[in-house]
Order: structure tokens, then C-alpha cells, then sequence
């Protein structure tokens, strides 16, 4: 496995790390995916709806409501269990998340037009030992990290189609969140736009 470019101690990025036939191979089982389990714009909290899509593959998907953050094993609206977890991305977890814990969420986040992510924490697994793995296909994002404090100073990045970032350890809770996508910027997406994967332990071992 190449070496990544450790952009601070625990974020660690492969650039391009997946070829273009990699790239729309998974943008297209993603999209098959979310036939059965369509993307929606959760309402935080506060009762705003995100202007990310989301969607879950795996046993467990990351949900949000009124009534606050959680991963479920259903859809809400369609109440059945998530699509399966491709193997391409349990084999990319398996080589750098963990080989031996397998991952049994991934959110997939679609941005269009101006979606965007505000600064968070992904605090709602069940053990934080474990490295969030995000997968960039499609329009570039711009990208924003800090510390493990909301007011820790922060810096961005780019993230292109086909890279690979790594949050682990240090970094496993730093701030993090997406400006802003570049419109354009690929054709990956039909429709354009950038889907993000992140790849997950949720659950308890
Ligand atoms: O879209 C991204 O690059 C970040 C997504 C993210 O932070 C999340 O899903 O928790
Ligand atoms: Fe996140």
C-alpha cells in the first residue's frame, strides 16, 4: 500500500488513490444502491433540514432527526434494513481502517449545487479506537479541519475524485467539515455534484 501524505498527526491522505474506472464502478453502485434506499435531507435537532442528501449502505446507517443523531438499521422512510456493504469497501477498510474488524456503516453524503457540512465531531460510534475512512467521488471539495475543540484554529483542503482520507487516532475527533464543492470541477456524478463515502465501525465489536 502507497504511503499517505499525513496532512496533520492522525489525518492521513491518499491522493487519487482510486483509478477513474474505480471511481465510477462505485459512483454507479452507490446510485443502484440508493434506489432502494433513497438519499434524504435529515432535519437536525433544531428541525433544519441539511442541504447534504443522505443515504446508508451496511448494517447500520447514521440518521438524524428531531429527536437528535443515532445509527439505525433501517431506512426511516422505507423501513427496511440498508443496502449490503460492497466488497470494494469492506476491502478498503480491511487495508486501512482495520484488517480485522470489518466496517458495518457507510454514510454516503451527496452534495449538489451549494450543500455544504458545517464543523462536527463523528462522536456517535460506539468506539472511537476505530478510523473514519471518507472516500471523495466527483466534484472537489473544499474541506476544513481543526482540533479537538470547536475553537481550535482551523485550515482547509482539497479533496479531488478518487482520494482517500484517513481521520484515526489524534485526529479521530477533530472538527471537520465541507465549505464548500467546486461545481464542475469533475463529470463524475451524473447530474454533477460529489458523493462522499465514509466508512465506519458503528457498533460495538
Ligand atoms: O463530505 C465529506 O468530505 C465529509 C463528510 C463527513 O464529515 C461526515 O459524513 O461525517
Ligand atoms: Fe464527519
Amino acid at each position: 500500500m502507497i504511503q499517505p501524505l499525513t496532512i496533520i498527526p492522525g489525518l492521513d491522505l491518499w491522493p487519487g488513490l482510486l483509478t477513474p474506472t474505480a471511481q465510477s464502478a462505485l459512483v454507479a453502485t452507490v446510485l443502484a444502491a440508493a434506489e432502494a434506499a433513497p438519499f434524504d435531507h435529515y432535519e437536525t435537532a433544531s428541525g433544519q433540514a441539511m442541504s447534504v442528501g443522505m443515504t446508508s449502505l451496511g448494517a447500520l446507517g447514521w440518521v438524524s432527526d428531531r429527536t437528535g443523531y443515532r445509527y439505525a438499521g433501517q431506512h426511516p422512510a422505507t423501513g427496511r434494513p440498508w443496502p449490503a456493504m460492497p466488497g470494494v469497501l469492506l476491502d478498503l477498510w480491511a487495508q486501512l481502517g482495520d484488517p480485522e474488524v470489518p466496517a458495518d456503516a457507510c454514510l454516503v453524503n451527496l452534495y449538489r449545487g451549494t450543500a455544504r457540512m458545517g464543523l462536527h465531531q463523528d462522536r456517535d460510534e460506539a468506539d472511537p479506537r476505530f478510523p473514519v475512512l471518507s472516500i471523495s467521488l466527483g466534484d472537489t471539495a473544499v474541506f476544513r479541519f481543526g482540533g479537538t475543540a470547536r475553537k481550535d484554529p482551523t485550515r482547509s483542503l482539497k479533496l479531488a475524485s478518487g482520494d482517500v482520507l484517513r481521520l484515526s487516532g489524534p485526529a479521530r475527533m477533530a472538527f471537520h467539515g465541507v465549505d464548500r464543492v467546486i461545481a464542475g470541477s469533475s463529470s463524475l456524478v451524473p447530474g454533477g455534484g460529489r458523493i462522499n463515502l465514509t466508512l465506519r465501525r458503528a457498533g460495538a465489536e
